[in-house]
């Protein structure tokens, strides 16, 4: 069995009959109101440093129109409108629950000019092909059902020359942070998960899906073969997160 169909295979709830794609978006919105807070805490916000460095890779390209795929909670989208200030962003996502949350945060910062959020799965995007100047997916690709179908739709609808940038966690290789990252993620997330957002199931989902994910090489690889150019790899702080930039 390949990675890719071992990653397609880990789903949150074990027992269920329900897909890939219906199981993410039952956990989404059930997590939904604790998201950010637990992001934050369990990164120790080093995740609000991954997203600028992924972010400011787009400055030199300045795109005025800017999709953001699984934008669950929208802070993506948020941190995009601020730091490349394009004319429009559009945020979509499969979990209504994730999406009711970024949009009260979207209303809050008055960005509802700039930033809309509405339902929408990346693996049949709802956009005329050649939309955007450059697409973002922050820890969402993970959590497709079928990855090349959502980077395909994704290549799809980019502009010829638009960019695309995914931040993404990954495995650590080095001796000792990838013991301490392991002891981490397989003892402690499951049980702040359970803790704070009563979800055992999502927080081992977490490590359990990282784990079976292409990562390095490999995405590139994959990304390569989908279609996109001049596709590179950036490792963050020891190797935890991963950013992939690549063009149409
Ligand atoms: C870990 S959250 C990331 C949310 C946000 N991008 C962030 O950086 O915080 C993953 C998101 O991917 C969404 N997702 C999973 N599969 C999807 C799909 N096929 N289409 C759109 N969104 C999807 C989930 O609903 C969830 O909100």
């Amino acid at each position: 069995m390949s990675e890719k169909e071992t990653v397609q295979k880990i789903v949150p709830f074990k027992a269920s009959n329900l897909s890939k794609k219906e199981q993410i978006a039952h956990m989404f919105n059930d997590i939904a109101p604790r998201y950010d807070f637990l992001n934050r805490f369990m990164s120790l916000r080093i995740d609000v440093l991954w997203r600028k460095s992924a972010l400011k890779r787009l400055k030199r390209d300045q795109p005025k129109k800017m999709l953001d795929v699984a934008t669950g909670t929208g802070d993506f989208a948020i941190m995009a409108n601020k730091i490349l200030n394009p004319d429009s962003i559009i945020g979509i996502d499969i979990s209504t629950g994730m999406l009711e949350v970024g949009k009260q945060k979207i209303e809050k910062l008055g960005l509802t000019n700039k930033i809309t959020l509405q339902q929408g799965d990346s693996e049949t995007i709802s956009f005329p092909d050649q939309t955007f100047d450059a697409i973002t997916v922050a820890y969402g690709v993970r959590n497709f059902e079928h990855l090349e179908k959502g980077l395909g739709e994704m290549l799809r609808v980019l502009k010829p020359g638009g960019k695309l940038v995914i931040l993404e966690f990954s495995n650590p290789t080095a001796f000792p942070i990838k013991q301490l990252y392991n002891f981490y993620f397989r003892y402690i997330t499951p049980h702040i998960g359970k803790m704070v957002a009563k979800s055992q199931e999502a927080y081992t989902y977490l490590p359990d899906s990282v784990r079976a994910f292409p990562q390095g090489k490999e995405m590139c690889d994959i990304l390569t073969n989908t279609g996109f150019q001049a596709v590179t790899c950036k490792t963050l702080t020891f190797g935890i997160s991963s950013v992939y930039f690549a063009t149409r």
